[in-house]
């Protein structure tokens, strides 16, 4: 199915379950994949047959920036519905969210997890 990448979004924010983490913060990376049809954004060239990516952005980037919550896990499940509420193009979704350096001792690149949800979930 046709997509809507948003890659890469780095967010300061104070998730997670450590009280050390609602007061120090840290930087979240969220990976958007929006399954849609583009097909008539595609022939006809009209940015309203679409989803504009920078709009999601910001809407993204609201709910990243919002009241803190334990998991990334519902940090994920809150950006998906905000987007399927505001977008009903939107079929089905891919919503990865990482701490690049969560405060857990161990050798380990990052952490993260992936929800995958579509519209009748
Ligand atoms: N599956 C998850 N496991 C953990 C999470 C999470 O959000 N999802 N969060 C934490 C803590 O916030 C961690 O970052 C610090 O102890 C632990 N495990």
């Amino acid at each position: 199915m046709d997509n809507i990448k948003i890659n890469g979004i780095k967010t300061y924010a104070y998730h997670g379950a450590l009280e050390a983490e609602r007061v120090l913060g840290q930087y979240f990376i969220t990976d958007i994949v929006m399954y849609l049809d583009l097909t008539e954004a595609s022939g006809t060239d009209d940015l309203n047959a679409t989803v504009h990516y920078g709009e999601a952005y910001q809407l993204v980037e609201a709910v990243i920036r919002s009241e803190p919550v334990n998991l990334i896990e519902h940090l994920a499940e809150k950006v998906s519905r905000t987007l399927f509420d505001r977008y009903d193009r939107i079929l089905e979704m891919d919503i990865t969210i990482t701490k690049p350096s969560p405060p857990i001792d161990g050798s380990y690149e990052n952490v993260s997890i992936t929800l995958n949800r579509k519209r009748d979930n």
